[in-house]
This record gives C-alpha cells, sequence and structure tokens, in this order.
C-alpha cells in the first residue's frame, strides 16, 4: 500500500500504532497519521494526491488549527498567572500532527475496543468527531465517562506535557495543589452497526524541548518528575503498547 507507515519511528502512514507483536490483540482501528506543523518537517511521500483536493484542505485546516491552539495556550497561560512568553516559547514553531481514526462497527462490540485506554503524549489535542457515532470515553476518578460530541464543536484534550508543565507551574504559583490541569486517559468504544470517524490535531512542544521543571519553580521545591527530552518520551512510547498514562508516571520521582 502507498501510503503504509515504513518504521521510521515516527508513526506516519497508514497502519496501526503500538503495534509490537503477532500476538498482541489490536485496537480495532485503522489510523492515517501525518505531521503537519512545522512545514518543514513534512513528509509528502505520506500524503494522498486523491482526492485532488486532500493537501491542499490538510495545508489549510492545519493552519487554522494552530490558530485555536495559539488562543488556547494564551487562556491557559491567563488563567494560571503565567506570561504568555514562556507557553510561546514552549510550544514554539507550533508542531502538529493529524491522525484520521477510522473504527469499523463490529457486531460483537464489547469484545473490542477501538482505542485502548491512553493520554495523548502532547500539549493538547483537538478533536473533531467527523460522523455522529459516539464512542469516546475519558476515566474520571476511576470511572469510566462517555462524551458526547457536539455537532460541529471540538473536544479538547489536555496530554501529558501539559501535566508536567502546568502542575509544576501551579506549585511555584501555590494557587493550587496537584490535580489540576492532568492530562486526561481515554479510550474509544465500538459500535455494532457504524463506523466512526475523528480526525484528532496533536500539539506538542518542539522537539528539543527538555522536559524537565522550568528552573526558575524548582529553586527551593520538590522536583515532582525525572528530566527527559521530548524526543525520548516520544520514543519510549512508540515503543510500548498503549497502557493508560504509563509512560508519564515513569517519569514521576
Ligand atoms: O477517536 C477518538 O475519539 C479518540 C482518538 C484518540 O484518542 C487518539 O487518536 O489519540
Ligand atoms: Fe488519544
Amino acid at each position: 500500500m502507498v501510503y503504509k507507515q515504513d518504521n521510521d519511528g515516527t508513526l506516519q502512514g497508514y497502519g496501526q500504532a503500538f503495534v509490537l507483536s503477532e500476538e498482541q490483540k489490536l485496537d480495532w482501528s485503522d489510523m492515517f497519521y501525518v505531521m503537519t506543523r512545522p512545514v518543514a518537517l513534512r513528509n509528502m511521500k505520506f500524503w494522498p494526491t486523491s482526492p485532488s483536493t486532500f493537501r491542499d484542505n490538510m495545508d489549510r485546516y492545519s493552519l487554522e488549527l494552530t490558530k485555536v491552539a495559539s488562543c488556547l495556550w494564551l487562556y491557559i497561560a491567563t488563567n494560571l498567572g503565567v506570561a504568555p512568553e514562556v507557553f510561546a516559547q514552549l510550544f514554539k514553531d507550533h508542531p502538529q500532527g493529524m491522525q484520521f481514526n477510522y473504527y469499523p462497527p463490529c457486531p460483537e462490540a464489547d469484545k473490542v475496543i477501538g482505542i485502548s485506554p491512553h493520554s495523548d503524549a502532547t500539549g493538547f489535542s483537538i478533536l473533531l468527531q467527523i460522523n455522529d457515532v459516539q464512542g469516546l470515553q475519558i476515566r474520571k476518578d476511576g470511572e469510566w465517562i462517555s462524551v458526547s460530541a457536539l455537532p460541529n464543536a471540538f473536544i479538547v484534550n489536555l496530554g501529558d506535557i501539559s501535566e508536567i508543565k502546568f502542575e509544576l507551574l501551579y506549585k511555584k504559583k501555590k494557587v493550587l495543589s496537584n490535580g489540576i490541569y492532568k492530562s486526561i486517559e481515554h479510550r474509544v468504544l465500538i459500535n455494532t452497526e457504524h463506523p466512526r470517524i475523528t480526525l484528532v490535531a496533536f500539539h506538542g512542544p518542539h522537539n528539543s524541548l527538555m522536559l524537565q521543571p522550568l528552573p526558575e519553580v524548582v529553586r527551593d521545591g520538590k522536583l515532582n518528575y525525572g528530566s527527559m527530552s521530548y524526543q525520548e518520551f516520544m520514543k519510549a512510547l512508540f515503543n510500548k503498547k498503549l497502557e493508560g498514562k504509563s509512560v508519564i508516571e515513569k517519569l514521576k520521582l
């Protein structure tokens, strides 16, 4: 298949994420993922030329979503009482990847899972449910709660990078304790009759960012997380099967 993943370590192309062995029970979904920003990091061999509008539409949609993402960062920074420039620095170049998820129906839907429980390894994800088939669930206080997507509205899921950074920023400010801006664990259930289709835009930090407390927030405080570059973090993630929030849990000291 022309656009299939080619094990370049980026998961770009068509296939399934996190497949490590022949025995593994696979998620009941197909995915297609491409890096969209910064533009220099695009690998056009994964970008379909058919339909002929695809590339142009992706380019325009991705640009519009970076504007949405910028607004969200600004609101979050303001909410935390942190200078917007601090966030602008963490997320400069607007690294963004887009993933199409296709979940075929399954007559025995309770025996499969669309996407195993996980938290996204990004700053946040902006999710668009393309058709009206629901299936997303989030874990809150140990319970799975179904999320109903509103027509023409985005769902924003906070990712692991936000958890590390925001938690420490909050500590510095001594505004609130842990528990605010946690990345959200989520999964997808399968419908017995109808396919579900979603498009998720992941907004992460720039690749060279060291995931560690900002220097100014740990002067006299306790370190809650070890450090790792974002690239290493992603490598650790791609080398295992999706399993809740286990990668970020490993970073906790
Ligand atoms: O399709 C969905 O609703 C969620 C997809 C998702 O969690 C992901 O792609 O990381
Ligand atoms: Fe996700």
